[in-house]
């Protein structure tokens, strides 16, 4: 690159909010919520958005795309309010694939209308809300409506819209999440919606890869839009996972997963929040009763528990009133269940083996936003290179940082294998991408191996199905009175605690804390760096906000300046990286579709 192209790649970097044209009320609003300047991909599509383009925008997880869409979306229905035309439906519908994800886009959508104080109204739609509610939420009707496709469809298969509405009304349509409308079973429902879709309604694509299911929809939707892909996303494999997320790996034997997580949190070698994945929700059952015996505190995640009480554990996992989360994603082991409407539309599909319904509607990865979560710790390895994506995506969020650690059993090497390759790894050559961790000693591990054992063998099947039970039992209790509390206090995160004690047994005194005399020095000098490093980093739980607040230090990096074991390869997967974190290139292609 020359100097004149690097000058101007340079200026493109310090564009900021105001330079894309973004309303001054907006600005203010983003000014309060610590955003001062726009991310490569908001560079690149809000000032087509608001020139009314048709945009796919392929970024990848984490890199902002909800302001990418929201920000001139909002702008727009600010100034286009006209009082004397009445519209009979919304004019901007915003489909994503899941219940959680409604929530949170209307929840950030809802803080910057309340921020600008503009009249605007913005609702959620659930597959949840009987025929009567759908009715009485979209009377007005709201300029924005957030809901799933097959909500949508319900509501227009009982005329609680009018296809005739739409088709009069519908300014902008905006599908987030895209790559996963279609796996959620949701193209019928898009096939259905998009006849009324005029041609003149301005139409968005936001998706964190790309995929044939992307391609479909382009094609069902969109009239020749701007392909937006940052390079980081589309072109390069290296780049999947963002550049700020360290990853790295553990092989051990699967029966061993448990000493070594219990060394990772217990001696303090990962940095805090931090989520941890199962794919079975058993098996979440049983690290939290594990954990419980040693005095760490969980809250476990998953598609079986009521809806208000997922957003409650969210919430309240978010604000960090606790720091670790068991989470049980929803393309795992267990399957999920299609549950739908009170309408009793076909998607209904009851599994009488199955003793507890899942949402199908349920999404704890894709796209959600877990806030100011530094470490991602793969428990159980995901089935599909694409869910580590998706999973490690929920660290290094926007301009923060993060690590993720995998534990890798000899079953998994397959998978292992997979992910590295779709990361670009070469099989022959040492890891680039994903290094091996290099805090955790084998002695460290031993030490911890007689009371770890000792306590997963009380972690029975039996205690493991009855504090599933319990805790399903109390969830639906409580989820009436959250759903009641929340709507009179939407703020108020200290109704219910969710990683209050599941087990039986009390744990025994002497297990909550590590003696001096089991942990090896090199072990309390990477624990103690670790430590520091948060210190350093401003990575508190109060601290460490959103934007640039929380932003690495590399030299202070402990994972990259000490190692345990193993400081060759550590090293050099940790100096691949760190030379190609320098090349921080924000370059995007834009190209008509033929
Ligand atoms: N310009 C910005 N500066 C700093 N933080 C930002 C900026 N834009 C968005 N964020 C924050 O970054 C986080 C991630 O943004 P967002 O959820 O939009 O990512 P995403 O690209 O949609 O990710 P995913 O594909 O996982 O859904 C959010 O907490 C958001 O508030």
């Amino acid at each position: 690159m020359n100097k004149v192209e690097e000058r101007a790649e340079e200026e493109e970097e310090e564009q900021s909010f105001e330079e894309l044209g973004v309303d001054p009320r907006l600005i203010r609003a983003l000014t309060k919520k610590s955003i001062l300047k726009p991310t490569p991909i908001q560079r690149v599509a809000i000032p087509l958005i608001l020139e009314g383009k048709d945009v796919v925008a392929r970024a990848k997880t984490g890199s902002g795309k909800t302001f990418a869409y929201l920000l001139p979306l909002l702008q727009k229905l600010f100034t286009s309010q006209s009082p004397s035309t009445k519209n009979l439906a919304p004019t901007a519908l915003i489909l994503v694939p899941t219940r959680e994800l409604c929530q949170q886009v209307c929840s950030e959508a809802n803080s910057l209308i309340e921020l600008c104080r503009v009249q605007l109204r913005l609702v959620q739609l659930t597959s949840s809300m009987s025929v009567s509610e759908l009715k009485t939420t979209l009377a007005g009707p709201p300029e924005i409506v957030v809901s799933t496709p097959a909500c949508i469809q319900t509501c227009l298969k009982n005329g609680v819209i009018q296809a005739k509405a739409v088709q009069d009304s519908l300014s902008i349509l905006i599908l987030d999440e895209a790559d996963l409308l279609l796996s959620y079973g949701y193209e019928d429902d898009l096939k259905a919606l998009t006849s009324h879709v005029p041609r003149r309604c301005q139409c968005l694509l936001m998706s964190a890869t790309s995929s044939s299911d992307v391609e479909k929809l382009k094609k069902l939707i969109l009239h020749n839009p701007y392909i937006l892909t940052l390079p980081e996303v589309g072109d390069t494999k290296d780049d999947i996972i963002p550049k700020n997320v360290q990853q790295f790996y553990i092989s051990c034997a699967a029966r061993d997963k448990l000493v070594h997580i219990l060394a990772l949190l217990k001696l303090e070698l990962v940095q805090k929040k931090v989520l941890i994945f199962t794919n079975s929700i058993d098996m979440s059952f049983r690290l939290k009763l594990f954990f419980e015996q040693f005095g760490i505190k969980s809250a476990v995640l998953n598609a079986e528990l009521p809806q208000s009480s997922r957003l409650h554990i969210l919430e309240e996992f978010n604000a960090g009133l606790f720091d670790y989360l068991i989470a049980t994603d929803e393309s795992q082991s267990e399957g999920k269940e299609q549950v739908d409407d009170q309408n009793g539309s076909e998607r209904k599909k009851s599994k009488k083996h199955r003793k507890h319904k899942l949402d199908a509607e349920f999404g704890v990865v894709r796209g959600i936003d877990f806030k100011n979560v530094y470490t991602v710790i793969n428990f159980e390895m995901p089935q599909t290179a694409a869910g580590y994506v998706h999973r490690i995506g929920r660290t290094g969020r926007a301009y923060n940082t993060g690590a993720s650690v995998s534990l890798v059993s000899a079953e998994e090497t397959e998978i292992f294998e997979e992910i590295k390759s779709l990361l670009g790894e070469n099989e022959d050559k040492v890891s680039q991408f994903i290094a091996p961790f290099p805090l955790l000693s084998k002695n460290a591990v031993e030490s911890l191996r007689y009371r770890a054992e000792d306590v997963a063998r009380s972690v029975t099947k039996i205690a493991v199905r009855e504090s599933r039970a319990q805790d399903l039992r109390n969830e639906i209790l409580n989820s009436e009175k959250l759903k009641a509390h929340f709507q009179d206090n939407p703020k108020d995160l200290d109704l219910l605690k969710h990683d209050k004690m599941l087990s039986k047994k009390a744990p025994a005194p002497h297990l909550r804390d590590v003696p001096d005399y089991l942990v090896d020095p090199t072990t309390q000098e990477a624990s103690k760096i670790v430590k520091l490093a948060r210190a350093a980093m401003g990575n508190t739980n109060a601290s460490r906000g959103k934007g640039s607040k929380g932003r690495f230090k590399r030299s202070r990096d402990p994972l990259k300046t000490f190692s345990a074991e193993a400081p060759k390869r550590a090293g050099k997967g940790g100096m691949k990286r760190k030379a190609k974190d320098t090349d921080n290139g924000h370059k995007y292609k834009k190209k008509h579709s033929a």
